[in-house]
C-alpha cells in the first residue's frame, strides 16, 4: 500500500495549485481538532476529505473558509498568503462552502438566501423584492433548480433542497475554490450534484469533497487526503488506493470483512405497528405491518413521502385519512415523547438532528439519557456522575468514544452528533424504533457498529422501520423492505430478494420485468 501514499495533488511548483494548507492546528481548549492538517487542492480536480468522526475535516474547512482562525499553520490561495478572517473575506477571494449544518436563513426567501452572501441583510433592502426574486430565479435556473420558487419561505423547502440551495449558493460564489461538506448527506442520488460539481471543475474550480460515502467519492474524486485524529495522513491516488487501504489510514488498523447480513424470522403475534390506507399530503394510501423482531427498510427518491409516513408515525403530522395501531391499539398520541410511552413503546431517530433532535446547550450525556431520566433517577433527581454512566452504557452501542460525553453536544462533530441520538433512540426502552437515515454523516467503521446494534435491538424482540438514502444499508440491514413511490408502496421485498438493482428499478417506478416474466 505504501506505493499509493504518494504525494498526489502535493507536488512541486504547480500552475495549477489553487490552496494549499500547511501544518494547520486549532485546538478549542483542551481538545485538539486539527494537530498537523496540510492539504493542496488544484484547479479543475475534486479532492476529498476521508477520515473517522472527529478527525477533524469540518475543523479544516472552517479553517479554509476562514470562519474559524488556525492556531498555527500557513495557507496559500495561488501562491499568495491567504488569511481569511471571515466566510466574506473568503468568499472576496472566490472560496466558498457548502456547510455540512447548512447556513441558509429559515425564514429569509430561497432568492434572498441565494444572494445573502452578495448582498448583506441591510442591502437586501436597497433592490427591489421583484429584482430579488428575479436574480434568484436566475441561479436557480442556472443550477437546473427551476422548479424551486424563488419567492418560497427557505424554511418551508424539504431538506434535501435546502441543501441544493446550500450547494448553488457556494457554486455561485466559488470563482477558484468549493468547499463541500457532505453535499449529498440529505440528497437520495447524486445526478444533480454530480453534474454541478463537472461544471465547475470544468471551468477550473478546485473542489474540496467530504463524504462518507466511499463508493460517490471514488465516483467524482481522483485525490483523496485522509486525517486521523487531526493529521493529515496520506494524500493518494484514489485509483492506485483500495477502500481497505483507505480504512486502514482512517483508523490505523486493517478493518474485518463485512458482516454477511443476518436475515431473521419475524415474531408471531400482533404486529407492532399496522398501517391502512393512510393518506395525507404526499402520501396517497399506504398500508403495512410492522411485526415484532424485524427489521423493515423504506426506499425512496427523494419526496416520496416517506418523510411524512416517519412523522405519521412519530406523533409529529396527523394523517387526513386511513388508520395508524401500535400494538393494536389506535395511535393516539400527539409528539414524539408521548409516542415513546404509547403502548410498548415507539421511538423517533428525526430527519434533522439541528432543529428536531438535540438540544444543543446541554452535554451530549443529557441528550443521550434524556428519554429515560426518569428511570435512572433517585429521588427525582440524577446525578452528573449517574447520568454521564447510563449514557456511557447506551454510548458503547454505537461505539462513541465517552469521553465525548460531558462535551456540549452542539460542540460535538456532526457524525458524533448522530451517534449520541442513535445512542438516545436505542436506549430509550421503546420496542418500536422509527429511524430515518439512522448512519447520515457516521464514518464507515461506526455505520457498521449501527448495523449490529439494530439487528441485535431486532433479535431480541424489537421492530425497526428504517429509511435510508444509501441503498447498500437497506441490503445489508433489511429483513424486508418497502418501496415508496408517488406515495404509495409501489412494491416490497423481502430477504435474498433485497438488492441495489430491484430497489433501483422500484424507486423509478419500474417493476422488474425480466424477473417476473422469468418466475411465470
Ligand atoms: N466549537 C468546538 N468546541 C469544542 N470542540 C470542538 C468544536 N468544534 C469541533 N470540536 C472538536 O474537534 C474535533 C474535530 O471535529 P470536526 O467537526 O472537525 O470532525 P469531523 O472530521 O468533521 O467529523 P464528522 O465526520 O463527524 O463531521 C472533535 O473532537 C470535536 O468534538
Amino acid at each position: 500500500m505504501t506505493g499509493a501514499v504518494t504525494a498526489a495533488g502535493q507536488d512541486s511548483p504547480d500552475a495549477a495549485l489553487e490552496l494549499r494548507a500547511e501544518g494547520v492546528r486549532k485546538a478549542y481548549g483542551a481538545t485538539v481538532a486539527l494537530e498537523h492538517a496540510d492539504i493542496a487542492l488544484k484547479a479543475g480536480q475534486v479532492h476529498a476529505l476521508l477520515g473517522e468522526n472527529g478527525a477533524g475535516k469540518s475543523t479544516l474547512v472552517r479553517i479554509l473558509t476562514g470562519a474559524v482562525t488556525p492556531d498555527a499553520g500557513r495557507m496559500l490561495l495561488h501562491g499568495a498568503p491567504y488569511t481569511p478572517h471571515s466566510i466574506t473575506d473568503a468568499r472576496r477571494d472566490a472560496v466558498a462552502t457548502a456547510f455540512q449544518e447548512l447556513s441558509l436563513v429559515p425564514n429569509l426567501s430561497v432568492a434572498q438566501n441565494l444572494l445573502l452572501p452578495r448582498l448583506a441583510p441591510s442591502g437586501l433592502g436597497l433592490i427591489s423584492r421583484k429584482e430579488v426574486i428575479a436574480k434568484g430565479r436566475e441561479i436557480l435556473a442556472r443550477h437546473g433548480l427551476d422548479r424551486i420558487d424563488p419567492s418560497a419561505e427557505m424554511a418551508r423547502l424539504p431538506l434535501s433542497d435546502r441543501q441544493r440551495i446550500e450547494i448553488a449558493r457556494a457554486i455561485e460564489n466559488a470563482g477558484r475554490v468549493l468547499i463541500l461538506d457532505e453535499p449529498s448527506a440529505s440528497l437520495a442520488e447524486t445526478d444533480w450534484l454530480f453534474a454541478q460539481i463537472e461544471k465547475a471543475k470544468a471551468r477550473g474550480v478546485a473542489i474540496l469533497y467530504i463524504s462518507h460515502r466511499l463508493a460517490e467519492v471514488r465516483a467524482i474524486c481522483t485525490v483523496a487526503t485522509v486525517l486521523r485524529n487531526g493529521r493529515s495522513i496520506a494524500t493518494v491516488d484514489l485509483d492506485n488506493a483500495s477502500n481497505d487501504d483507505i480504512f486502514e489510514m482512517m483508523v490505523g488498523h486493517r478493518v474485518e470483512a463485512d458482516r454477511p447480513s443476518a436475515r431473521r424470522a419475524t415474531l408471531p403475534g400482533t404486529p407492532r405497528i399496522a398501517m391502512k390506507d393512510v393518506a395525507g399530503s404526499e402520501l396517497k394510501g399506504v398500508s403495512f405491518e410492522l411485526n415484532a423482531g424485524e427489521v423493515l427498510g423504506v426506499a425512496a427518491l427523494e419526496g416520496q413521502g416517506q418523510r411524512e409516513l416517519f412523522r405519521c408515525l412519530a406523533g409529529l403530522e396527523r394523517p387526513e385519512r386511513g388508520e395508524i395501531r401500535i400494538d393494536d391499539m389506535p395511535a393516539s398520541y400527539h409528539s414524539p415523547k408521548q409516542a415513546l410511552k404509547f403502548g410498548s413503546g415507539v421511538s423517533y431517530l428525526p430527519e434533522e438532528r439541528k432543529t428536531e433532535g438535540i438540544l444543543a446547550g446541554l452535554s451530549a450525556a443529557t441528550n443521550v439519557v434524556l428519554p429515560f431520566l426518569p428511570r435512572i433517577a433517585r429521588a427525582g433527581l440524577v446525578s452528573q456522575k449517574r447520568e454521564v454512566a447510563s449514557a456511557q452504557v447506551a454510548a458503547g452501542a454505537v461505539e462513541m468514544n465517552p469521553r465525548y460525553l460531558t462535551f456540549p453536544i452542539g460542540d460535538l462533530s456532526g457524525g458524533n452528533q448522530q451517534k449520541a441520538l442513535m445512542a438516545r433512540t436505542l436506549a430509550s426502552g421503546a420496542k418500536t424504533l422509527l429511524l430515518f437515515d439512522p448512519t447520515r454523516g457516521v464514518d464507515v467503521g461506526t455505520k457498521e457498529s449501527i448495523y449490529a446494534a439494530i439487528s441485535a435491538f431486532a433479535e431480541e424482540g424489537g421492530s425497526v422501520l428504517f429509511y435510508s438514502s444509501e441503498l447498500p444499508e437497506i441490503v445489508q440491514l433489511a429483513d424486508r423492505c418497502l418501496v415508496l413511490y408517488g406515495g404509495r408502496v409501489f412494491d416490497s421485498f423481502s430477504g435474498g430478494q433485497i438488492n441495489e438493482q430491484h430497489l433501483v428499478a422500484a424507486m423509478i417506478g419500474h417493476h422488474d420485468t425480466a424477473e417476473q416474466e422469468a418466475a411465470i
